[in-house]
């Protein structure tokens, strides 16, 4: 468990469970804390439950018991504009880009931006001109500025997940949630959009928290590391406290007994 200074989490899962239309629960009472600036992966074989808690922390689903709380308020209760400005708050990168095909990197960024006004500009695509400098600026911070006036389908893959990223910092979040960022993406291009998301994340001061297959990269970049199975929490700890047992047990047959890991 980590806190602030002001003992205040950027996102909290107190206790959430959550369970699918169709009776699976993919979450058994999850308690996970993350501080500001803090950068956490998410770890743990198919169908563990990863992007669940990704969408739960992101607010995109409603646990079916527990809460989650943002900077120490439950936002569920939200509606219109408050929604809006809060879901804004949190920048979301998930596997399949999820890009406007036939748009260009600058107007996918300026989505991200979109998603910061009231309704009526953002339904009628008013763009302001200091919307159109801080999507530039994020195009530009993912090294992409020369392909600005692309189209999203002329660019190849890591560099659509790149214009993916742009769009969340467009937002101007306080925190990143990147779910599977890289799963359709070779290993090297793969390290090289988490050292992004990461590297930008530290600049920023932003709190990012991502589900990553490769366990390695996640040692690699993450200041802590979640480990669950069968939807349940087996660790939340520090990254250089987690062992080569703890990850094998993690990641071990459901028949093993997993004695020993905490
Ligand atoms: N829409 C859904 N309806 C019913 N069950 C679902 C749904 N989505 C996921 N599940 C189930 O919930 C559990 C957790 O799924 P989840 O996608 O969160 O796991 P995951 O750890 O992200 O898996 P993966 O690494 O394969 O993406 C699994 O048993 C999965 O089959």
């Amino acid at each position: 468990m980590t806190s602030t200074r002001n003992g205040i989490p950027r996102v909290q899962a107190d206790a959430v469970s959550y369970r699918y239309p169709d009776g699976t629960t993919a979450l058994h009472e999850v308690s996970v804390r993350v501080a500001p600036g803090e950068i956490v992966a998410v770890l743990g074989r198919s169908g563990a439950g990863k992007s669940t808690l990704m969408r739960c922390l992101a607010g995109l689903e409603a646990p079916t018991s527990g809460r989650v709380l943002h900077d120490g308020v439950d936002r569920s209760g939200l509606r219109g504009r408050a929604r809006r400005r809060a879901h804004a708050r949190v920048g979301l990168v998930f596997q399949e880009f999820q890009l406007v095909e036939r748009a260009t990197v600058l107007s996918n960024a300026l989505i991200g931006r979109l998603a910061c006004q009231p309704l009526l500009p953002s339904l009628v695509h008013f763009v302001r001109s200091r919307d159109r400098e801080i999507a530039v600026e994020a195009v530009c911070r993912l090294g992409l500025e020369e392909q600005l006036r692309k189209r999203a389908d002329a660019l190849s893959g890591g560099q659509r997940q790149r214009v993916a990223i742009a769009r969340a910092l467009a937002q101007q979040p306080d925190m990143l949630l990147a779910d599977e960022p890289v799963a359709n993406l070779d290993p090297v291009l793969a390290r090289g959009v988490v050292d992004d998301i990461v590297r930008l994340a530290r600049v920023e001061g932003l709190t990012a928290v991502l589900n990553l297959h490769d366990v390695e990269l996640a040692r690699h970049v993450a200041d802590r590391l979640v480990g669950l199975r069968a939807g349940r929490l087996v660790f939340d700890r520090p990254t250089a406290s987690i062992s080569d047992t703890d990850l094998d047990l993690l990641y071990a047959d459901s028949a093993r007994p997993l004695a020993g890991v905490q």
